[in-house]
């Protein structure tokens, strides 16, 4: 059910575009030609280990960061030329950028102020994010999990159909992962433009529908979540048995991809475990284990990020 402290009909939300988007800092390309497109009515989460760029993306995105070449937009214009900014996009970019002696309260009534918004807003928002009994308390005193909270509710001052979260996990606990999490798929169900920038495939697993990957600055994968796992991961069948030797000459036999694992069983790609069955089953060799398994994306994901890292260091 929406949330009513939310608009029953918030503003559609709109494209976030970056097209050969470049930024180099001396000697180092931080952003190298990236294009990619954000849609709305989903969460797109931005991964990349650290240093691969996202910040600084994100930065160009805000206008606070000047790029070398390329452009990154909003619904087909930068934030500089919008008619209403904090109606159309808001941004957690660093949370702990909070005056620590000014109440959280005051913290937003800033914003609002600054941003034409009405005061009621501040309410809302602090409801919103679960903060109304830490409306009066020092944004100093915060925790970061609180500090990331109140982050959201200055994004949402404006009730923007365009939401961009710099690491918004970061720092928190389970419960506070839940929430954010719930928060961002219910905002993006809205039609809102939802994207959320992260180091950890772990976090978008359950988060994001689509998944826009980055290595050294460059576009690695930008696809739907569902497809790049499809696309990247590789199936694995763990097998045992008590004569390995056995087993070993029957898959080389088989011709199938196999390789051992130090605790002596053996790990078997690009086949099925039904197959594997059946090549043991053919020599008579007895299993003891037969399990499929697939990669796990953050492996994938390191292993992706990694070949874009020695791809990058040849390049230089
Ligand atoms: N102001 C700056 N001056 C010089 N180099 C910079 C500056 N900002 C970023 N860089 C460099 O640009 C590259 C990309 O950094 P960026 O912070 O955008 O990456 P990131 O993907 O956000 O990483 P993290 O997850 O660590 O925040 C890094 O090599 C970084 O050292």
């Amino acid at each position: 059910m929406p949330d009513r402290r939310l608009r029953t009909h918030p503003p559609e939300g709109v494209e976030i575009q970056a097209r050969a988007l470049t930024k180099r800092y001396g000697g180092t390309l931080a952003v190298d030609g990236l294009s990619f497109t954000a849609r709305p009515g989903v969460v797109t989460g931005f991964l990349g280990p650290n240093g691969a760029g996202k910040s600084t993306t994100l930065r160009m995105l805000f206008g606070l960061s000047r790029p070398t070449g390329g452009t990154v937009t909003i619904g087909g214009r930068r934030l500089a030329d919008l008619d209403d900014p904090a109606r159309t996009i808001g941004a957690l970019l660093d949370a702990r950028a909070v005056h620590p002696h000014r109440t959280a309260a005051d913290h937003l009534l800033t914003f609002a102020h600054a941003a034409g918004l009405a005061r009621t807003r501040v309410g809302e928002v602090l409801d919103l994010v679960g903060l109304s009994g830490a409306a009066t308390r020092p944004a100093g005193e915060f925790s970061l999990g609180m500090q990331q909270r109140l982050g959201i509710a200055t994004a949402l001052l404006g009730d923007p159909g365009v939401l961009v979260l710099d690491e918004p996990l970061n720092g928190l606990d389970p419960e506070g992962i839940r929430w954010m999490r719930t928060l961002m798929r219910d905002l993006a169900a809205q039609g809102r433009t939802i994207l959320f920038s992260s180091h950890l495939m772990s976090e978008l697993e359950l988060t994001a529908d689509d998944v826009i990957v980055v290595g050294r600055g460059r576009l690695i994968a930008e696809t739907t979540l569902e497809r790049f796992v499809e696309e990247n991961t590789t199936r694995t069948v763990t097998v045992r048995t008590s004569t390995p030797d056995a087993l070993a000459r029957a898959l080389r036999a088989s011709g199938v991809d196999f390789a051992a694992r130090p605790d002596s069983s053996f790990a078997v790609t690009g086949t099925d475990a039904s197959t594997v069955g059946k090549i043991a089953a053919a020599e008579g060799i007895a299993l003891d284990e037969l399990v499929r398994a697939r990669e796990s994306l953050e492996d994938v994901f390191l292993r992706l990020t990694h070949d874009a890292t020695e791809y990058g260091s040849h390049a230089a």
